[in-house]
């Protein structure tokens, strides 16, 4: 007999009903258009939606009231009709007013490219820690359109004489709002402590760690499985990892190496998001060694590979030495091997997680780096005891002269 489903969180994490959904996606001239608009309908449908039709538009700059131009707002709202559309997706990032002067335009709901990204986070979360983290982003998302809406308003009605119930309600909401971000803010913050301390009681192991980190999709917990015989959720969709996975492993050579997958980066990752998931992201910003996985086979690879060293810069983790991992050689025409840069030190490694191929390579690779840089130092590259030979040896040289 099934049970009923009385319990409400449950209930929301069942897959939900497709909605239907109208794309709009504004062309402004950037090479990356196409792939962009691919890419946005994918995390559409990732998020379950019923794509009923993509509209395009071209501007050499957005409108400040309503993204797009009044006359393919107009249109808009025929094919929204059209294709009895509930929601209305924009693939870019809306200002508070544009989202407010489009919904009621349209008289639909409008959400955009930070809100749907936030939606299928919401929707992935399954540990209890990034369920908060999820939640501290949303609300941080809420709390910055509910303050300018405020002072839309506040404007629109003249301060002074005009202040009623409206106003308390919109103080209260964000009171609340405010009450509740300190409090994730605080469990986020003890359960990032707790994680510090299981950190330093591996690190007391003398653990060589390894991150995987990379665009989404671009196969990393495929790599991970591969690696560490675990069976960690792989799938062809968008943001399918939200949990950082850690997994001990024994390789010849280096002996124990901890290797921990990680959420996967896109394109203008929303700031509210990376904050949020600082605690995740620490396993990669602590490790001694990232694998930067890359899809050899997308034409995107190189864009991708820019935005994740981006987002590594800005979580703190530019300096961590690191090893590219072009994935999926099946459908490229890569052949499975490592390459060396000009110092002799292995800077690309091709594989296939899904064939098995050129994990060898992989696995020699970490040894290499291992013996290059010895745990117990930490990943400190400002520590003479870091460098190089060559740059310790000039100098050394340098000081004698
Ligand atoms: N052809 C091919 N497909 C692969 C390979 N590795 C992974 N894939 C596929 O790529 C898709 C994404 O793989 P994942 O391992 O989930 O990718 P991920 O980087 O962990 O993605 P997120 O967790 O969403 O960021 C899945 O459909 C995999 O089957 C490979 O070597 N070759
Ligand atoms: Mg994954």
């Amino acid at each position: 007999m099934k049970p009923l489903q009385t319990d409400i969180t449950q209930a929301s994490r069942e897959p939900r009903p497709p909605t239907r959904a109208l794309i709009v996606s504004v062309d402004f001239g950037e090479p990356e258009f196409q792939a962009q608009t691919d890419e946005f309908v994918m995390l559409a449908k990732g998020a379950g939606a019923d794509i009923v039709d993509i509209l395009i538009a071209k501007r050499a700059r957005p409108d400040a009231a309503l993204f797009v131009g009044s006359g393919k707002a107009e249109e808009i709202a025929l094919a929204a009709a059209a294709g009895q559309a509930e929601l209305v997706l924009f693939n870019h990032n809306l200002s508070p007013a544009q989202q407010r002067n489009l919904e009621r335009a349209l008289k639909l709901r409008v959400v955009d490219r930070v809100a749907l990204i936030l939606d299928i986070f919401a929707l992935r979360a399954h540990s209890h820690e990034g369920k908060l983290q999820v939640e501290l982003a949303q609300l941080q998302h809420l709390a910055t359109r509910l303050t300018r809406m405020w002072s839309h308003l506040e404007r629109q009605r003249g301060g002074i004489g005009m202040r009623g119930p409206g106003e308390s309600q919109l103080e209260m909401d964000r009171r609340m709002i405010g009450d509740k971000v300190r409090y994730l803010r605080e469990r986020l913050g003890k359960l990032e402590r707790q994680r510090q301390t299981q950190r330093r009681s591996r690190a007391r192991g003398g653990a060589f760690s390894v991150s995987l980190v990379g665009y989404t999709n671009a196969g990393k917990s495929t790599l991970f499985n591969a690696l560490t015989r675990a069976e960690v959720y792989a799938a062809d969709q968008l943001f399918a990892t939200l949990d950082t996975t850690t997994r001990r492993i024994w390789i010849e050579g280096a002996g124990s190496v901890v290797v921990s997958d990680t959420v996967g980066f896109i394109r203008d990752l929303p700031h509210t998001l990376i904050a949020a998931f600082r605690a995740t992201l620490e396993e990669t910003v602590h490790a001694d060694l990232l694998l930067h996985v890359v899809d050899a086979s997308s034409p995107q690879r190189d864009e991708q590979i820019a935005e994740v060293d981006k987002v590594l810069e800005e979580i703190g983790a530019a300096d961590i030495p690191r090893i590219l991992v072009y994935n999926k050689i099946d459908r490229s025409s890569h052949e499975a091997g490592a390459e060396r840069d000009e110092h002799g030190t292995i800077s690309r490694v091709f594989v296939s997680a899904i064939e098995r191929t050129g994990l060898d390579a992989l696995r020699g690779a970490i040894v290499e780096a291992s013996q290059a840089d010895p745990v117990v130092l930490g990943n400190n590259s400002d520590d003479p005891r870091f460098r190089t030979q060559s740059s310790s040896a000039s100098s050394a040289a340098g000081a004698r002269s």
